[in-house]
């Protein structure tokens, strides 16, 4: 067995800044909130393919978190979110605490998403996406990556990063990694540790309705619509948010070809999200 190399962990900006200073190019950045999965550590993985250095940050940013969320219950694990990057060869690790993020308070300026911000996710939970690109747009500046990945389960996140990469001329490749599952089709996600056992078992229905969209998409997207909040909302224990078809750029659903399925559904008091591709078929009726 190899090795396992401890990576170097960073709190402060000037520790970050001579750490980023003494790294070999190019570099990779993967973006988490800790409580870290084998999500996580795929994205870690891709990461250390591409790059000479790969620089892991973990912070709860409390400026995409609503009033009424977890952001105090938000699980923090850093020992064993190190020795998952240790496991996966990360060489550095950012871990700010919200007062070196933030020194000023609440920051006055705020990256906008716009329209593509208000939809969905941000139709669901006002004001997220400017809290998350803003924390992306100031860990890219402060890390200063060549590439980033951003795993799929959060599609209108990698869709929204990319974009402020485009609009802002952000000089990064932004690299999407498929959604890593359970072998019973759970997406992984650090908020499935606040599932009790029978509430996990209930939340197998959103992969249930990713599986029941694709197989009714040769019926277009309102039939793909329809399968899938039929199943969720026929699951006891199911709270729907949304169940949507768009293209696979989050504009509006094509009448045929490849489209994207979104869920957002309630399990008990946590909130999940899924997504998975949908092939639109001829007897599409929309
Ligand atoms: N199952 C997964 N497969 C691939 N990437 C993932 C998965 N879960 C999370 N990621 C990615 O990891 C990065 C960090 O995400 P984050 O730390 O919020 O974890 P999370 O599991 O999505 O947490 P939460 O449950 O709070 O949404 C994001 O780019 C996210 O899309
Ligand atoms: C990108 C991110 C780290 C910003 O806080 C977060 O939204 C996440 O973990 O997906
Ligand atoms: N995984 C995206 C971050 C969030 O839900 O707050």
């Amino acid at each position: 067995m190899a090795a396992v190399r401890t990576p170097v962990v960073v709190t402060d900006r000037e520790s970050l800044a001579r750490a980023r200073d003494r790294a070999d190019g190019p570099v990779a950045v993967v973006m988490t909130m800790g409580a870290l999965h084998e999500g996580h550590a795929a994205l870690l993985r891709q990461a250390r393919a591409r790059a000479a250095t790969v620089i892991a940050t973990i912070f709860v940013n409390p400026l995409q978190f609503g009033p009424n969320e977890d952001f105090d219950r938000y699980p923090r694990t850093l020992e064993g979110d190190l020795g998952i990057c240790a496991r996966e060869d990360v060489d550095v690790v950012f871990a700010p605490t919200v007062n070196v993020m933030y020194p000023n308070g609440q920051p006055n300026t705020r990256v906008n998403p716009g329209p593509l911000g208000e939809i969905l996710e941000g139709a669901s939970r006002p004001g997220f996406f400017h809290g998350v690109l803003t924390v992306v747009l100031k860990l890219l500046n402060l890390t200063r990556p060549d590439v980033v990945f951003f795993g799929e389960k959060d599609y209108q996140q990698v869709a929204l990063v990319r974009q402020m990469v485009r609009d802002l001329d952000l000089d990064i490749e932004v690299v999407g990694v498929p959604t890593v599952r359970e072998p019973d089709g759970l997406a992984l996600s650090s908020r499935n540790r606040y599932l009790s056992e029978p509430e996990r078992t209930t939340a197998l229905a959103l992969a249930a309705a990713l599986r029941a969209g694709a197989e009714a998409a040769p019926g277009g997207a309102d039939a793909v619509e329809t399968a899938a909040r039929d199943l969720l909302g026929s699951t006891e224990g199911i709270d729907l948010d949304y169940a949507v078809v768009t293209a696979p750029d989050l504009g509006a659903a094509p009448e045929t070809g490849p489209a994207r399925l979104l869920l957002a559904a309630k399990v008990g008091t946590t909130r999940l999200i899924d997504n998975g591709p949908v092939l639109l078929g001829e007897r599409n009726t929309r």
